[in-house]
């Protein structure tokens, strides 16, 4: 089984002491809010637009930059899938403040190789169906919990558009494939009640088919539209276009996929436990460089942190989420009642914040979280359990029942948001501990360094004040 830590590259992107990235070997305490906030800050390149681009250059018919890319463990073994494959993708430097650019030079695509999928969605289900052009066998594996997360999807539709895949019938990792070099394309049936990644991934490809793909969801449920909505702006922007001419049908024609220069959004759903925290210790919290317009369903933070009682603004590309009080400073946040299928990666953010309401929640549409990092249900169910809380697991959801908490031991699962959810509750809760805090670099290296950003007090306001990533603050340290 290949198993992969995720480690920074070489390069030092920070010439900011603040932003060192921690690394602690045992559990980490989170930081208490010790009065209400008042903080800026940029968030590094969105995870979901990153792994798709990548994806994109690779196939394109020229050359492509990505600037701003988000460098963190997922798109690390997206970056590294390509290469395996044959893309050239090297770092170059760019203007983002959180690490290079990434210029991506496609070739011929290439089999014979194994690929790790460590526990990143996007590479177990992006990277098959690209694969499947290369000529040769391929083998794709993963972290241990990378095993449980659901492949048949993927697995059933490689058959069923003539590719030959060798698993051992559990559809999941590992499996192998063995990539013709062209793949007609055509009619395809896909079950994505599981998740909306395995209609994304033929989509991102379908292009490229001899005969292009007409694509039919098959199940009963269909989470994460805003995420298809995303890969479809990316194809259109490279100049495929998708069309849908009845719901859960989409079809694409073949033909090229133009190399692009693209700027890379910050990553909104990440900008969840930071927003949320406003909250939490009172005051706000301003995100920098929130687009004005984006198919990434963070953008909904502003509505869905407004039903637990915050007010959001927006003033130029700052998004300022202002908690009032903060539940420290004796303001009570609202219990709410949720449909969250379209933004599932929201839901830990929210179930920490619920868990810390004065009424009841419930959060309905987000059964496909048992095949995410870990089973999100169960672990949020038994972490804040744990605490003191009571939350109950249901078919589609939990239901939340606020209680006084106390301090202990938060388990992570490797789960980054299952991490960031905990920190959370440690604003408010003393003595929490997260086990294994470094699983956030999977989507979001610099948390723990942020974070504590995020909390410390500013002496003389005895507000907490941050911004160190405005007026060029960061720049490479590459020469
Ligand atoms: O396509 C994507 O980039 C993603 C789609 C969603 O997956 P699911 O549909 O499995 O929830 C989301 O939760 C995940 O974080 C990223
Ligand atoms: C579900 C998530 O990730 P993945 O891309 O691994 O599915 C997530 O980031 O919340």
């Amino acid at each position: 089984m290949l198993v992969s830590r995720y480690s920074k590259p070489e390069f030092n992107p920070y010439e900011n002491d603040d932003l060192v990235l921690e690394t602690p070997d045992g559990p980490w305490r989170a930081p208490r809010a010790e009065g209400p906030l008042s903080a800026r800050l940029g968030i590094p390149g969105s995870k979901s637009l990153t792994n798709r681009e990548l994806v994109l250059s690779a196939l394109a018919d020229g050359p492509s930059l990505l600037r701003a890319p988000l460098h963190s463990r997922d798109t690390a073994l997206m970056a590294e899938a390509l290469r395996e494959l044959g893309t050239l993708i090297e770092e170059v430097p760019g203007e983002g403040a959180f690490g290079p650019d990434w210029r991506v030079t496609p070739q011929e695509l290439t089999g014979g190789s194994s690929i790790d999928c460590g526990l990143a969605g996007t590479v177990m289900r992006f990277v098959p169906p690209v694969a499947a052009l290369a000529l040769g066998p391929v083998a794709f594996d993963g972290d241990p919990h990378a095993r449980k997360r659901p492949m048949r999807a993927t697995i059933d539709a490689l058959r069923a558009l003539g590719v030959d895949v060798t698993d051992d019938g559990r559809g999941t990792l590992p499996f192998s494939m063995y990539g013709m070099g062209t793949v007609a394309g055509g009619e395809l049936e896909v079950d994505a009640s599981e998740s909306s990644q395995f209609v994304s991934a033929f989509l991102l490809v379908a292009a490229r088919f001899e005969n292009g793909l007409t694509l039919r969801h098959t199940g009963a449920v269909l989470p994460s539209l805003p995420h298809i909505e995303m890969t479809i702006a990316t194809l259109a922007a490279r100049g495929v276009e998708v069309s849908s001419e009845a719901s859960g049908t989409w079809q694409v024609s073949p033909g090229p996929i133009a190399g692009r220069e693209v700027d890379i959004e910050p990553d909104l759903s990440n900008a969840a436990p930071f927003l949320a925290a406003a909250l939490v210790a009172g005051g706000t919290v301003t995100i920098e460089g929130w687009p004005e317009r984006t198919t990434q369903v963070g953008a909904q933070l502003e509505r869905l942190l407004g039903l637990f009682g915050a007010s959001a603004r927006r003033e130029g590309t700052d998004l300022t989420i202002d908690g009032g009080l903060g539940v420290l400073g004796g303001s009570s946040l609202a219990g709410i009642d949720l449909d969250l299928s379209e933004g599932g990666e929201l839901a830990p953010a929210l179930v920490a914040l619920a868990a810390l309401a004065d009424g009841p929640s419930r959060i309905t549409g987000i059964g496909h979280l048992r095949g995410h990092e870990t089973d999100r249900l169960a672990a949020l169910a038994a972490e804040l359990g744990a605490l003191g809380g009571a939350v109950t697991e249901l078919d589609d959801g939990l239901a939340i029942e606020p209680r006084p908490l106390h301090g202990g031991l938060w388990h992570s699962y490797g789960d980054h948001r299952m991490a960031t959810a905990g920190a959370i509750i440690g604003l408010a809760v003393d003595d929490v501990e997260i086990e294994d805090i470094g699983t956030t670099a999977k989507t979001l290296p610099e948390f723990p360094a942020l974070w504590r950003n995020l909390v410390r007090p500013q002496a003389a306001a005895g507000t907490v004040s941050i911004d160190p990533f405005s007026s060029g603050a960061l720049g490479l340290g590459l020469g």
